[in-house]
């Protein structure tokens, strides 16, 4: 029986346009694609808001997911160090889920239920950008690990 594919679970509806375009230029180049669970924005105070979209997460994995929350208080790997993780969850048994709050954040109780806080750097990036800059390092991920020269690693 084949695995399901790793799961984006996003807060927020990705209509069309250069966001969802790039998102899919990248997903559709990985072996295999991002399977996406969009979540509805909440409404409300920012922590109910943040509450419900985090139960609605939770409640949107499947069982024995390993979760991977995109959190900015997070570990932030360098593109290779990203992609030995990322073999390592992929080759665990477990389906990974990586995990992205709306505008008001993620809940703590996603952060808490996490396996790992992955941060894309310092800066806050809007969440659907959050999307491609994944799929982009997800992609560089399978490049380095297949030795593709997409992914450049020389510095002076
Ligand atoms: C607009 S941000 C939310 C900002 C919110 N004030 C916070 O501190 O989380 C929306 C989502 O994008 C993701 N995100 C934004 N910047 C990020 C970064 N540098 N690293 C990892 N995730 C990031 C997180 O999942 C965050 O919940």
């Amino acid at each position: 029986m084949s695995r399901p594919p790793p799961r984006l679970v996003a807060v927020g509806r990705l209509r069309a346009g250069p966001e969802a375009a790039l998102f899919a230029e990248y997903n559709v180049r990985l072996r295999p694609p991002l399977a996406v669970t969009e979540i509805a924005e909440a409404r409300g105070a920012p922590a109910e808001a943040r509450r419900r979209e985090g139960a609605a997460i939770l409640a949107a994995l499947p069982p024995g997911a390993l979760l991977v929350a995109l959190d900015l208080g997070g570990a932030a790997p360098s593109s290779e160090a990203f992609a030995a993780l990322w073999t390592r969850w992929d080759e665990g048994g477990r389906t990974p889920c990586f995990a992205v709050g709306g505008a008001e954040g993620l809940d703590p109780a996603v952060l808490a239920a996490a396996d790992h806080r992955l941060s894309l750097g310092p800066l806050t990036w809007p969440h659907m950008l959050v999307r491609v800059l994944l799929a982009e390092q997800l992609f560089r991920a399978q490049a380095i690990r297949a030795g593709h020269p997409y992914h450049r690693a020389w510095r002076p």
